[in-house]
């Protein structure tokens, strides 16, 4: 399966202008790469206009629900959808949408952990489902939104169910941006999995977003990086066996002891 990650400056507060800048995107990469799975990053609409989401966010995914499907189907391309401020019963989520080939919604996520560090408690509401996965060609997968990478817990559970590929789609900043680097080759380490992130480049209102989305794979080698400040596409390749094979050298799952702790 060959990735393409959009690493992405978002125009903040403008959902036309940015679904106008991804479907440029797409279209272009329809023409070269090809890719079979695209990734967006966090916010990717409206980025945090958290005092004007009443206004600009979704209503009940509307309308990136149906962009996102009709540009799966036309390109031929599955899409891990980032995330977009979605509002339902007037509470606004931080909601990330999964759409394969054929453009069917194969899974929805809202983010559980809400940053305090960005005020996010106070204009957003957390997602209360419990974490699952999804498959894409065959291959399990679980997606994760920025803040969510602290909780090595979260990710360890869609591994227990079986996700070979954590995507983590992220709008974080760069005075952390060490802490954003590390976590994700940690999360990919000690869950054996891919780890495939897509970050946000720019900044809005004094705070900087930190770039270097990362293409992981199951040993922590690091396949591809981007920059900290230029938006750009990333691009790589995830092979199932690479899993196994890890999993097989070092067989962290048959040592667990969970009754212990
Ligand atoms: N958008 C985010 O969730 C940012 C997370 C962050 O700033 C941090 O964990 O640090």
């Amino acid at each position: 399966m060959k990735f393409a990650i959009y690493q992405m400056e978002v125009v903040a507060g403008n959902p036309e202008k940015n679904r106008e800048k991804v479907q440029q995107w797409v279209k272009e990469l329809a023409l070269g790469e090809k890719p079979d799975t695209i990734v967006l990053p966090e916010l990717w609409t409206t980025s945090y206009t958290l005092e004007q989401l009443q206004d600009v966010a979704d209503d009940a995914g509307e309308p990136t629900r149906s962009f996102l499907s009709e540009l799966a189907k036309e390109y031929d391309v599955n899409i891990v959808g980032g995330s977009v401020a979605n509002k339902v019963d007037g509470k606004v989520y931080n909601t990330s949408f999964v759409f394969n080939r054929e453009g069917k919604l194969v899974h929805e996520y809202s983010k559980i952990h809400l940053v305090p560090m960005l005020n996010e408690p106070l204009y957003l509401s957390g997602g209360q489902e419990k974490v699952k996965t999804f498959e894409l060609e065959g291959v399990k997968m679980g997606v994760i939104i920025c803040y969510d990478l602290r909780f090595p817990e979260l990710a360890r559970q869609l591994a227990l169910d079986g996700a070979q590929v954590l995507f983590v789609v992220a709008e974080w900043p760069t005075p952390r941006r060490r802490h954003w680097t590390s976590l994700q080759v940690a999360r990919a380490i000690e869950n054996q999995m891919y780890v495939v992130s897509s970050n946000n480049i720019g900044s809005l209102n004094g705070v900087e977003y930190a770039g270097a989305s990362m293409i992981i794979d199951p040993w922590g080698d690091v396949l591809a990086q981007g920059s900290d400040n230029e938006e750009e596409i990333l691009t790589g390749s995830l092979n199932p066996d690479r899993v196994l094979e890890v999993r097989k050298e070092v067989p962290i799952f048959d040592s667990r002891v969970p009754h212990l702790y």
